[in-house]
């Protein structure tokens, strides 16, 4: 017997979203209050118009909504949600005279939460603010000396880091995170507090929610609430010694016609294209009286000027007719999607052994260290690399400009991975095709998937057999060879293990010797 499954019971505030496909771009001329050196800044990026996304959450932030609620923000990939959130906070902040960390941006990845720091670090100097990064990039050590000031010294007086009565203060305004980071620094930074905090960005919401991270959401919710309620009194009495005059004081009363929150209250932004609507998960998040904004009716949306093909093909001929297809697409800027990290790898070694196919490719996973992933994301962005072959750690978030076609070589799972890879394409307004490779026997499973981002016909599109056949050889010889390249790839890997296994053996003052 089939069981139905029941759906989530949808929040009663979410069954009145803002629409935001009313809204129209603005020109940055026209858009209310806008502080001119911010327009200044935003005109030096290359912006002369707010796009209907930024223009909707404005109006709720700096214009007659003024930050009343919290606002979660569902719009489809490319629609520009990290400027959305970013201008109302470096424009409330603007007018802030002493300096503390009042916003806080949490990502789920560290090239991620990079991206966003360009953003902030684009627009927040233009009013004297500063953004800082936390992310594990560098060393803790380095961090802390980024994010937090010492007190001047007075020529000969020594300052002693172990002294607790000094004013530490923090160097930045406005922190971008990954939990990791954060919660290091929440744990054993000396003078990094959240007491100030104002702002809280969750970005990738649906991600970050979706693990617990060290439990960085309660832990940041409770350091920032009323401090009579606060469940870290230690951490109190420490920051009130550290921080003697300055106080953020948070009492709990009538704030706006909102009994019982705590004023002045921490305001949350949360967003995501795939916004979830799980009420569990979201009431991890204790949004204040929440308003959504998303835009059209359907949940999920993809990109207006995607388009979203299929290329049906036998499963053991998917790398020929994959080479084929990037041929096809030239010197055009590329991402290849597979379902994991092996497969990534395993497959852009073999489009490595095809010969010289006259395009650049790299793989870009998880399995690889971060400045490894850094240095070809840099070299992808530059076009010294057309075509990067990606497990999903490129999914989310990433912007990267003039990539025009991105290829499902796996079939993704979910409809939530198909709307997250393809918008790595069609961003800012501009055209993009998405592929995705088949099975005969996907294609009903596919079409299923893909109505419920209200794409109702996929188009077939076929590379031309001549092309398959010119390229057989080519395609045994790099089989062959890529057996090679794996079991030299597994020897390397033993030996390195058991050299490893022998180092780890030796007794700790014998490595420090060695
Ligand atoms: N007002 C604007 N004018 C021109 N370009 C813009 C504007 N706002 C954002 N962009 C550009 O649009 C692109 C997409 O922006 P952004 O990365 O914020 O999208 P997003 O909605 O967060 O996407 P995703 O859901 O994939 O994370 C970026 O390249 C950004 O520079």
């Amino acid at each position: 017997m089939e069981v139905k499954k029941r759906s989530t019971p949808i929040l009663p505030w979410m069954r009145s979203p803002v629409d935001v496909n009313q809204f129209e771009a603005c020109a940055l001329n026209l858009v209310p209050c806008l502080d001119p050196r911010l327009e200044v800044a935003l005109d030096k990026m290359g912006f002369s118009s707010l796009f209907p996304v930024q223009v909707a959450v404005w109006q709720e932030t700096i214009g007659p909504g003024a930050f009343e609620r919290d606002l979660c923000i569902n719009s489809p990939t490319g629609s520009g949600k990290t400027l959305a959130y970013a201008l109302p906070i470096v424009q409330k902040l603007s007018t802030r005279s002493v300096k503390c960390l009042r916003a806080l941006v949490v990502l789920p990845t560290r090239d991620l939460a990079l991206q966003v720091k360009e953003v902030f670090a684009a627009i927040a100097p233009a009013v004297g603010l500063s953004v800082g990064l936390a992310v594990g990039q560098s060393s803790i050590a380095d961090e802390i000396s980024e994010l937090i000031k010492r007190p001047k010294l007075e020529a000969g007086i020594c300052y002693d880091p172990e002294d607790v009565t000094c004013e530490l203060q923090s160097s930045v305004d406005i922190l971008v995170a990954t939990p990791g980071r954060l919660m290091d620094h929440i744990n054993s930074t000396k003078g990094f507090t959240l007491e100030h905090l104002c702002y809280l960005v969750v970005d990738e919401t649906d991600r970050l929610l979706r693990e617990a991270y060290q439990s960085w959401l309660p832990t940041v919710l409770q350091l920032t609430q009323s401090n009579e309620e606060s469940l870290f009194p230690l951490a109190n009495s420490f920051l009130s010694s550290t921080f003697g005059s300055l106080k953020t004081i948070r009492r709990c009363g009538v704030e706006r016609g909102f009994k019982g929150k705590p004023h002045p209250r921490l305001v949350k932004m949360v967003l995501s294209a795939t916004l979830t609507q799980d009420p569990s998960k979201l009431a991890q998040l204790n949004l204040h009286h929440p308003l959504l904004m998303t835009t059209g009716k359907r949940r999920y949306q993809l990109p207006e000027k995607l388009e979203s093909y299929k290329l049906i093909c036998e499963s053991n001929l998917r790398p020929l007719y994959l080479v084929a297809l990037l041929q096809e697409l030239g010197e055009e800027k590329c991402i290849v999607f597979t379902s994991s990290t092996e497969s990534t790898h395993r497959l852009c070694t073999l489009l490595n052994l095809f010969g010289d196919l006259g395009i650049k490719i790299k793989e870009y996973s998880g399995l690889q260290r971060q400045s490894r992933r850094s240095k070809t994301l840099k070299s992808f962005r530059e076009g010294k690399v057309q075509v990067l072959v990606s497990s999903d750690a490129m999914t989310r978030g990433m912007d990267v400009q003039g990539v025009r076609n991105v290829i499902n070589y796996d079939i993704p799972a979910y409809i939530k991975t198909y709307i997250h890879r393809a918008g790595r394409t069609a961003r800012a307004g501009q055209a993009g095709r998405c592929f995705t490779l088949l099975h005969k026997y996907e294609v009903k499973r596919f079409k299923k998937m893909l109505q419920k981002a209200d794409n109702e016909s996929v188009p077939h599109y076929s590379v031309p057999s001549s092309s398959i056949e010119s390229l057989r050889a080519a395609y045994n010889s790099a089989l062959g060879k890529l057996k090679e390249t794996v079991e030299s790839e597994a020897s390397r890997k033993r030996k390195f293990g058991s050299k490893f296994l022998k180092l780890s053996r030796t007794k700790p003052t014998d490595r420090r010797k060695g």
